[in-house]
Protein backbone atom coordinates (compact mmCIF):
# COMPACT_ATOMS: atom_id res chain seq x y z
CA UNK A 1 0.00 0.00 0.00
CA UNK A 2 1.29 3.39 -1.03
CA UNK A 3 1.90 4.99 3.47
CA UNK A 4 0.07 8.21 2.72
CA UNK A 5 -2.77 7.24 0.39
CA UNK A 6 -5.65 7.65 3.27
CA UNK A 7 -4.09 11.53 3.72
CA UNK A 8 -4.03 11.38 -0.22
CA UNK A 9 -7.52 10.85 -0.38
CA UNK A 10 -8.23 13.18 2.60
CA UNK A 11 -6.80 16.42 0.36
CA UNK A 12 -7.86 15.48 -2.92
CA UNK A 13 -11.70 13.92 -2.56
CA UNK A 14 -11.72 14.02 -6.61
CA UNK A 15 -8.90 10.87 -6.20
CA UNK A 16 -11.44 9.37 -3.73
CA UNK A 17 -14.20 9.56 -6.19
CA UNK A 18 -11.86 8.30 -8.57
CA UNK A 19 -10.69 5.55 -7.26
CA UNK A 20 -14.11 4.24 -5.73
CA UNK A 21 -16.91 5.61 -8.11
CA UNK A 22 -15.21 5.25 -11.47
CA UNK A 23 -12.72 2.95 -11.25
CA UNK A 24 -15.44 0.72 -9.89
CA UNK A 25 -13.29 -0.47 -6.88
CA UNK A 26 -15.88 0.43 -4.41
CA UNK A 27 -15.56 0.52 -0.54
CA UNK A 28 -14.14 -3.07 -1.32
CA UNK A 29 -10.81 -1.65 -2.77
CA UNK A 30 -11.07 0.87 -0.39
CA UNK A 31 -11.00 -1.63 2.60
CA UNK A 32 -8.84 -3.93 0.95
CA UNK A 33 -6.12 -1.40 0.99
CA UNK A 34 -5.67 -1.59 4.44
CA UNK A 35 -6.63 2.07 5.12
CA UNK A 36 -5.41 3.02 9.12
CA UNK A 37 -8.30 5.30 9.28
CA UNK A 38 -11.57 6.18 7.63
CA UNK A 39 -11.69 8.73 4.61
CA UNK A 40 -13.21 11.46 5.72
CA UNK A 41 -16.41 11.35 3.21
CA UNK A 42 -17.27 8.49 5.37
CA UNK A 43 -17.44 9.98 8.20
CA UNK A 44 -20.82 10.66 9.37
CA UNK A 45 -22.15 13.47 11.59
CA UNK A 46 -22.77 12.04 15.40
CA UNK A 47 -26.57 12.40 15.15
CA UNK A 48 -26.33 9.38 12.65
CA UNK A 49 -24.05 7.06 14.33
CA UNK A 50 -24.90 4.25 15.94
CA UNK A 51 -23.71 4.46 19.86
CA UNK A 52 -24.22 1.34 22.50
CA UNK A 53 -26.67 3.71 24.47
CA UNK A 54 -28.66 3.49 21.89
CA UNK A 55 -29.09 -0.23 21.56
CA UNK A 56 -32.07 -1.79 23.34
CA UNK A 57 -31.03 -5.36 24.87
CA UNK A 58 -32.13 -8.26 23.11
CA UNK A 59 -33.42 -9.83 26.21
CA UNK A 60 -35.73 -6.78 27.14
CA UNK A 61 -37.39 -6.59 23.23
CA UNK A 62 -36.76 -8.02 19.85
CA UNK A 63 -38.53 -8.61 16.92
CA UNK A 64 -41.16 -11.13 16.09
CA UNK A 65 -39.79 -14.56 15.19
CA UNK A 66 -42.68 -16.01 12.70
CA UNK A 67 -42.98 -19.83 12.39
CA UNK A 68 -44.47 -20.00 8.89
CA UNK A 69 -44.38 -24.32 8.37
CA UNK A 70 -48.62 -23.85 9.04
CA UNK A 71 -49.40 -20.68 6.97
CA UNK A 72 -52.80 -21.42 7.00
CA UNK A 73 -53.20 -21.19 10.83
CA UNK A 74 -55.10 -18.16 12.45
CA UNK A 75 -52.37 -17.91 15.26
CA UNK A 76 -49.96 -17.44 12.03
CA UNK A 77 -52.13 -14.88 10.48
CA UNK A 78 -52.51 -12.68 13.90
CA UNK A 79 -48.64 -12.89 14.49
CA UNK A 80 -48.28 -11.33 11.10
CA UNK A 81 -50.13 -8.95 11.35
CA UNK A 82 -49.67 -7.76 14.31
CA UNK A 83 -45.85 -7.55 13.95
CA UNK A 84 -46.90 -5.69 10.41
CA UNK A 85 -48.71 -3.55 12.86
CA UNK A 86 -46.53 -3.05 16.32
CA UNK A 87 -43.00 -3.63 14.43
CA UNK A 88 -43.10 -3.20 10.46
CA UNK A 89 -40.41 -6.36 10.69
CA UNK A 90 -40.42 -9.61 11.60
CA UNK A 91 -37.86 -12.58 10.81
CA UNK A 92 -39.47 -15.48 9.34
CA UNK A 93 -38.18 -19.55 9.89
CA UNK A 94 -39.42 -22.65 8.56
CA UNK A 95 -40.95 -21.11 5.21
CA UNK A 96 -41.04 -22.20 1.55
CA UNK A 97 -37.16 -20.88 0.55
CA UNK A 98 -34.99 -23.72 0.00
CA UNK A 99 -31.78 -23.53 2.30
CA UNK A 100 -29.51 -24.71 -0.55
CA UNK A 101 -30.94 -21.53 -2.44
CA UNK A 102 -30.17 -18.92 0.32
CA UNK A 103 -26.74 -20.91 0.21
CA UNK A 104 -26.26 -20.56 -3.60
CA UNK A 105 -27.35 -16.54 -3.37
CA UNK A 106 -25.24 -15.41 -0.73
CA UNK A 107 -22.21 -17.60 -2.53
CA UNK A 108 -23.29 -15.52 -5.80
CA UNK A 109 -22.75 -12.35 -4.06
CA UNK A 110 -19.52 -13.24 -2.73
CA UNK A 111 -18.53 -14.16 -6.58
CA UNK A 112 -19.98 -11.18 -7.63
CA UNK A 113 -18.47 -8.27 -5.49
CA UNK A 114 -15.17 -10.44 -5.54
CA UNK A 115 -14.79 -9.89 -9.54
CA UNK A 116 -12.12 -7.62 -10.64
CA UNK A 117 -13.12 -4.05 -10.28
CA UNK A 118 -12.99 -3.45 -14.19
CA UNK A 119 -15.36 -6.64 -14.16
CA UNK A 120 -18.03 -5.06 -12.03
CA UNK A 121 -17.40 -1.40 -13.51
CA UNK A 122 -19.06 -2.76 -16.33
CA UNK A 123 -22.32 -2.92 -14.26
CA UNK A 124 -22.03 0.59 -13.72
CA UNK A 125 -24.61 3.10 -14.37
CA UNK A 126 -22.54 4.64 -16.79
CA UNK A 127 -21.39 1.10 -18.48
CA UNK A 128 -24.09 -1.13 -17.85
CA UNK A 129 -26.38 -1.86 -21.01
CA UNK A 130 -29.78 -1.01 -19.20
CA UNK A 131 -31.08 1.15 -16.61
CA UNK A 132 -32.32 -1.60 -14.52
CA UNK A 133 -28.72 -3.30 -13.82
CA UNK A 134 -26.66 -1.16 -11.88
CA UNK A 135 -23.18 -1.63 -9.57
CA UNK A 136 -22.82 0.97 -7.06
CA UNK A 137 -21.47 2.11 -4.14
CA UNK A 138 -23.22 4.30 -0.79
CA UNK A 139 -26.73 4.88 -1.43
CA UNK A 140 -26.96 7.65 -4.10
CA UNK A 141 -23.12 9.53 -3.55
CA UNK A 142 -24.55 12.93 -5.44
CA UNK A 143 -27.00 13.50 -3.36
CA UNK A 144 -25.48 12.41 0.15
CA UNK A 145 -23.03 14.81 2.16
CA UNK A 146 -21.68 11.60 3.70
CA UNK A 147 -21.06 8.37 2.42
CA UNK A 148 -22.38 5.12 3.17
CA UNK A 149 -19.53 1.83 3.86
CA UNK A 150 -21.40 -0.03 1.04
CA UNK A 151 -21.09 -1.74 -2.53
CA UNK A 152 -24.38 -2.75 -3.95
CA UNK A 153 -25.49 -4.55 -7.32
CA UNK A 154 -29.13 -3.67 -7.90
CA UNK A 155 -31.24 -5.87 -10.39
CA UNK A 156 -34.56 -5.01 -11.67
CA UNK A 157 -36.40 -7.84 -13.32
CA UNK A 158 -38.20 -6.61 -16.65
CA UNK A 159 -37.84 -10.31 -18.40
CA UNK A 160 -35.96 -13.26 -18.95
CA UNK A 161 -34.31 -11.94 -22.44
CA UNK A 162 -33.00 -8.68 -20.11
CA UNK A 163 -31.47 -10.85 -17.70
CA UNK A 164 -29.80 -13.24 -20.68
CA UNK A 165 -28.27 -10.24 -21.96
CA UNK A 166 -27.37 -7.67 -19.10
CA UNK A 167 -27.03 -9.47 -15.91
CA UNK A 168 -24.06 -10.70 -14.61
CA UNK A 169 -23.57 -14.32 -15.55
CA UNK A 170 -21.88 -15.02 -12.29
CA UNK A 171 -24.72 -14.42 -10.02
CA UNK A 172 -27.47 -14.22 -12.57
CA UNK A 173 -29.28 -18.01 -12.48
CA UNK A 174 -28.57 -17.70 -8.44
CA UNK A 175 -30.38 -14.19 -8.17
CA UNK A 176 -33.45 -15.60 -10.59
CA UNK A 177 -33.74 -19.33 -8.31
CA UNK A 178 -33.72 -17.06 -5.53
CA UNK A 179 -36.15 -14.48 -6.33
CA UNK A 180 -38.84 -17.69 -8.27
CA UNK A 181 -38.31 -19.29 -4.67
CA UNK A 182 -39.14 -16.49 -2.60
CA UNK A 183 -42.97 -16.16 -4.38
CA UNK A 184 -44.68 -18.59 -2.44
CA UNK A 185 -43.42 -17.12 0.93
CA UNK A 186 -44.66 -13.46 -0.69
CA UNK A 187 -47.77 -14.55 -1.70
CA UNK A 188 -48.37 -16.09 1.73
CA UNK A 189 -47.32 -13.16 3.81
CA UNK A 190 -49.68 -10.46 1.43
CA UNK A 191 -52.74 -12.78 1.60
CA UNK A 192 -52.31 -12.81 5.30
CA UNK A 193 -51.81 -8.90 5.20
CA UNK A 194 -54.96 -8.43 2.83
CA UNK A 195 -56.88 -10.30 4.91
CA UNK A 196 -56.03 -8.61 7.98
CA UNK A 197 -57.38 -5.17 6.37
CA UNK A 198 -60.61 -6.97 5.16
CA UNK A 199 -59.37 -7.35 1.28
CA UNK A 200 -60.38 -11.42 0.77
CA UNK A 201 -59.21 -11.36 -2.77
CA UNK A 202 -55.82 -10.74 -4.19
CA UNK A 203 -57.25 -9.99 -8.11
CA UNK A 204 -55.11 -8.94 -10.75
CA UNK A 205 -54.93 -4.93 -10.52
CA UNK A 206 -54.05 -5.41 -6.35
CA UNK A 207 -51.40 -8.15 -7.61
CA UNK A 208 -49.78 -5.49 -9.54
CA UNK A 209 -50.32 -2.82 -6.72
CA UNK A 210 -49.09 -5.33 -4.00
CA UNK A 211 -46.27 -7.57 -6.22
CA UNK A 212 -46.00 -6.37 -9.63
CA UNK A 213 -42.35 -5.59 -9.57
CA UNK A 214 -39.42 -6.79 -7.62
CA UNK A 215 -35.68 -5.55 -7.59
CA UNK A 216 -33.30 -7.72 -5.62
CA UNK A 217 -29.98 -6.20 -4.40
CA UNK A 218 -26.70 -7.65 -3.25
CA UNK A 219 -25.42 -5.62 -0.67
CA UNK A 220 -21.67 -5.74 0.04
CA UNK A 221 -20.15 -4.15 3.73
CA UNK A 222 -16.38 -4.87 3.95
CA UNK A 223 -14.57 -4.38 6.57
CA UNK A 224 -14.14 -0.60 7.86
CA UNK A 225 -11.38 0.77 9.63
CA UNK A 226 -13.49 2.85 11.99
CA UNK A 227 -16.53 1.30 12.32
CA UNK A 228 -17.84 3.86 14.97
CA UNK A 229 -17.32 6.94 12.75
CA UNK A 230 -20.01 5.50 9.57
CA UNK A 231 -22.47 4.22 8.72
CA UNK A 232 -23.20 0.33 6.35
CA UNK A 233 -26.71 2.13 5.34
CA UNK A 234 -28.60 4.97 7.06
CA UNK A 235 -31.45 4.96 8.65
CA UNK A 236 -34.28 4.89 6.47
CA UNK A 237 -37.72 3.00 5.18
CA UNK A 238 -37.85 0.76 2.14
CA UNK A 239 -39.84 2.22 -0.18
CA UNK A 240 -41.36 -1.58 -1.32
CA UNK A 241 -44.65 -2.85 -0.19
CA UNK A 242 -42.24 -5.83 1.77
CA UNK A 243 -39.04 -6.74 1.36
CA UNK A 244 -37.55 -10.36 1.90
CA UNK A 245 -33.82 -9.85 3.71
CA UNK A 246 -31.69 -12.42 3.51
CA UNK A 247 -28.35 -11.97 5.97
CA UNK A 248 -25.22 -13.61 6.41
CA UNK A 249 -24.13 -14.63 9.82
CA UNK A 250 -22.13 -11.29 11.12
CA UNK A 251 -25.15 -9.07 12.26
CA UNK A 252 -25.53 -5.40 12.35
CA UNK A 253 -28.96 -5.03 10.63
CA UNK A 254 -31.41 -2.95 13.67
CA UNK A 255 -34.67 -1.60 13.71
CA UNK A 256 -36.34 0.98 15.23
CA UNK A 257 -38.01 0.60 18.92
CA UNK A 258 -41.65 1.04 18.31
CA UNK A 259 -41.70 3.63 20.86
CA UNK A 260 -40.90 6.75 19.00
CA UNK A 261 -37.53 6.78 20.91
CA UNK A 262 -34.03 7.05 19.27
CA UNK A 263 -33.84 3.47 20.30
CA UNK A 264 -32.78 0.15 18.20
CA UNK A 265 -33.02 -3.60 18.32
CA UNK A 266 -30.77 -6.06 16.72
CA UNK A 267 -32.12 -8.44 14.66
CA UNK A 268 -29.95 -11.55 15.27
CA UNK A 269 -29.03 -14.12 12.22
CA UNK A 270 -30.59 -17.35 12.65
CA UNK A 271 -30.19 -19.82 10.34
CA UNK A 272 -31.95 -20.30 7.26
CA UNK A 273 -34.41 -17.35 8.61
CA UNK A 274 -35.55 -14.66 6.44
CA UNK A 275 -36.14 -10.79 7.68
CA UNK A 276 -39.29 -9.32 6.33
CA UNK A 277 -40.12 -5.68 6.05
CA UNK A 278 -42.86 -3.54 5.85
CA UNK A 279 -42.09 -0.97 3.34
CA UNK A 280 -43.84 2.36 3.15
CA UNK A 281 -45.74 1.43 -0.11
CA UNK A 282 -47.56 -0.73 2.33
CA UNK A 283 -47.84 1.75 5.08
CA UNK A 284 -49.38 4.00 1.99
CA UNK A 285 -51.69 0.94 0.75
CA UNK A 286 -53.08 -0.09 4.52
CA UNK A 287 -53.50 4.14 5.09
CA UNK A 288 -51.06 3.56 8.05
CA UNK A 289 -52.17 0.25 9.73
CA UNK A 290 -49.62 -1.29 8.39
CA UNK A 291 -45.84 0.40 9.54
CA UNK A 292 -43.16 0.77 7.26
CA UNK A 293 -39.36 -0.15 9.84
CA UNK A 294 -37.34 2.41 10.05
CA UNK A 295 -33.93 0.27 10.45
CA UNK A 296 -30.08 0.87 9.42
CA UNK A 297 -26.77 -1.16 9.39
CA UNK A 298 -23.70 -0.45 11.16
CA UNK A 299 -20.63 -0.78 9.68
CA UNK A 300 -18.03 -4.04 10.96
CA UNK A 301 -14.25 -4.03 12.40
CA UNK A 302 -13.58 -7.29 11.90
CA UNK A 303 -15.77 -8.77 9.37
CA UNK A 304 -16.80 -8.62 5.87
CA UNK A 305 -20.96 -8.22 5.17
CA UNK A 306 -23.62 -9.71 3.15
CA UNK A 307 -27.02 -9.42 2.22
CA UNK A 308 -29.47 -10.08 -0.28
CA UNK A 309 -32.79 -7.68 -0.26
CA UNK A 310 -35.70 -8.73 -2.46
CA UNK A 311 -37.82 -5.43 -2.59
CA UNK A 312 -41.71 -6.12 -3.87
CA UNK A 313 -42.52 -3.51 -5.02
CA UNK A 314 -45.76 -2.04 -7.23
CA UNK A 315 -45.54 -1.63 -10.76
CA UNK A 316 -43.58 1.58 -11.82
CA UNK A 317 -46.61 3.10 -13.19
CA UNK A 318 -49.36 2.36 -10.73
CA UNK A 319 -50.71 5.37 -8.73
CA UNK A 320 -50.63 4.33 -4.81
CA UNK A 321 -52.96 5.25 -2.35
CA UNK A 322 -55.13 3.77 0.24
CA UNK A 323 -57.09 0.80 -0.89
CA UNK A 324 -60.70 1.29 -1.91
CA UNK A 325 -61.67 -1.43 0.86
CA UNK A 326 -59.98 0.72 3.49
CA UNK A 327 -61.99 4.05 2.97
CA UNK A 328 -65.05 2.49 2.07
CA UNK A 329 -65.67 1.95 5.78
CA UNK A 330 -65.04 5.29 6.43
CA UNK A 331 -61.23 5.67 7.23
CA UNK A 332 -60.04 9.20 6.59
CA UNK A 333 -57.00 8.75 3.82
CA UNK A 334 -54.07 9.65 5.30
CA UNK A 335 -52.18 9.60 1.77
CA UNK A 336 -52.94 10.55 -1.64
CA UNK A 337 -52.98 9.21 -4.51
CA UNK A 338 -49.03 9.24 -5.89
CA UNK A 339 -47.55 7.41 -9.00
CA UNK A 340 -45.14 4.78 -7.52
CA UNK A 341 -42.30 5.75 -10.06
CA UNK A 342 -42.38 9.18 -8.70
CA UNK A 343 -42.46 7.70 -5.22
CA UNK A 344 -39.35 5.67 -5.95
CA UNK A 345 -37.16 8.66 -7.51
CA UNK A 346 -38.12 10.73 -4.48
CA UNK A 347 -36.57 8.10 -2.53
CA UNK A 348 -33.18 7.96 -4.83
CA UNK A 349 -32.80 11.82 -5.44
CA UNK A 350 -32.14 12.49 -1.52
CA UNK A 351 -29.99 10.91 1.12
CA UNK A 352 -31.56 8.16 3.54
CA UNK A 353 -33.29 10.30 5.93
CA UNK A 354 -35.25 8.07 8.40
CA UNK A 355 -38.63 8.21 7.05
CA UNK A 356 -38.86 11.27 5.37
CA UNK A 357 -39.76 9.82 2.43
CA UNK A 358 -43.47 9.28 3.08
CA UNK A 359 -44.29 13.04 3.30
CA UNK A 360 -44.34 12.96 -0.44
CA UNK A 361 -47.39 11.48 0.18
CA UNK A 362 -49.10 12.32 2.58
CA UNK A 363 -52.29 14.33 2.44
CA UNK A 364 -51.41 18.33 3.05
C1 LIG B 1 -32.56 0.61 -2.34
O1 LIG B 1 -33.72 0.61 -1.63
C2 LIG B 1 -34.91 0.31 -2.23
C3 LIG B 1 -35.18 0.25 -3.54
C4 LIG B 1 -36.45 -0.06 -4.03
C5 LIG B 1 -36.69 -0.08 -5.40
C6 LIG B 1 -37.91 -0.13 -5.88
C7 LIG B 1 -38.02 -0.09 -7.37
O2 LIG B 1 -37.07 -0.17 -8.09
S1 LIG B 1 -39.58 0.05 -8.03
C8 LIG B 1 -39.33 0.32 -9.74
C9 LIG B 1 -38.83 1.71 -10.12
N1 LIG B 1 -38.48 1.69 -11.50
C10 LIG B 1 -37.31 1.22 -11.92
O3 LIG B 1 -36.44 0.90 -11.15
C11 LIG B 1 -37.12 1.10 -13.39
C12 LIG B 1 -35.71 1.45 -13.80
N2 LIG B 1 -35.24 2.69 -13.22
C13 LIG B 1 -35.80 3.91 -13.45
O4 LIG B 1 -36.77 4.07 -14.15
C14 LIG B 1 -35.13 5.09 -12.82
O5 LIG B 1 -33.80 4.81 -12.50
C15 LIG B 1 -35.83 5.61 -11.52
C16 LIG B 1 -35.68 4.62 -10.37
C17 LIG B 1 -37.33 5.84 -11.76
C18 LIG B 1 -35.19 6.97 -11.18
O6 LIG B 1 -35.18 7.69 -12.37
P1 LIG B 1 -34.61 9.18 -12.60
O7 LIG B 1 -34.94 10.01 -11.44
O8 LIG B 1 -35.06 9.63 -13.92
O9 LIG B 1 -33.08 9.15 -12.75
P2 LIG B 1 -31.87 8.19 -12.54
O10 LIG B 1 -30.72 8.96 -13.09
O11 LIG B 1 -32.11 6.84 -13.09
O12 LIG B 1 -31.71 8.09 -10.97
C19 LIG B 1 -31.63 9.26 -10.15
C20 LIG B 1 -30.80 8.91 -8.96
O13 LIG B 1 -31.41 7.80 -8.33
C21 LIG B 1 -30.41 6.90 -7.93
N3 LIG B 1 -30.69 5.57 -8.42
C22 LIG B 1 -31.41 5.19 -9.47
N4 LIG B 1 -31.50 3.85 -9.53
C23 LIG B 1 -30.77 3.40 -8.49
C24 LIG B 1 -30.45 2.11 -8.00
N5 LIG B 1 -30.89 1.00 -8.56
N6 LIG B 1 -29.70 2.02 -6.90
C25 LIG B 1 -29.24 3.11 -6.29
N7 LIG B 1 -29.50 4.36 -6.70
C26 LIG B 1 -30.25 4.49 -7.79
C27 LIG B 1 -29.12 7.40 -8.36
O14 LIG B 1 -28.43 7.94 -7.27
C28 LIG B 1 -29.42 8.49 -9.35
O15 LIG B 1 -28.53 9.51 -9.20
P3 LIG B 1 -27.10 9.50 -9.89
O16 LIG B 1 -26.22 10.01 -8.82
O17 LIG B 1 -26.71 8.12 -10.29
O18 LIG B 1 -27.26 10.39 -11.06
C29 LIG B 1 -37.48 -0.44 -3.02
C30 LIG B 1 -37.23 -0.37 -1.67
C31 LIG B 1 -35.96 0.00 -1.22
O19 LIG B 1 -35.69 0.14 0.07
O1 LIG C 1 -28.06 -5.20 4.96
C1 LIG C 1 -29.11 -5.24 5.55
O2 LIG C 1 -29.33 -6.02 6.47
C2 LIG C 1 -30.22 -4.27 5.19
C3 LIG C 1 -30.05 -3.58 3.88
C4 LIG C 1 -31.12 -2.58 3.61
O3 LIG C 1 -31.77 -2.11 4.49
C5 LIG C 1 -31.39 -2.17 2.22
O4 LIG C 1 -30.66 -2.57 1.30
O5 LIG C 1 -32.40 -1.45 2.01
FE1 LIG D 1 -33.60 -1.21 3.73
Amino acid sequence: MAPNIADQFNVDSSALTDFVINQGNGVKGLSELGLKALPKPYIQPESERMCMSKIIPQHKESIPIIDLSNPAEPTVAKAVCDAAEKWGSFQIVNHDVPFEVLERIQEATHHFHGLPAEEKHKYSKENSGTINVRFGTSFSPKAEKSLEWKDFLSLFYVSEEETAKYWPPVCRDQVLEYMRSSEVVIKQLLQILMNGLNVKEIDETKKSLLMGSVRTNLNYYPICPNPELTVGVGRHSDVSTLTILFQDDIGGLYVKGNQGEDSWIHVPPIKGSLVINVGDALQILSNGRYRSVEHRVVANGTNNRISVPIFVNPRPNDIIGPLPEILEIGEKPIYKNVLYSDYVRHFYRKAHDGKKTLAYAAVA
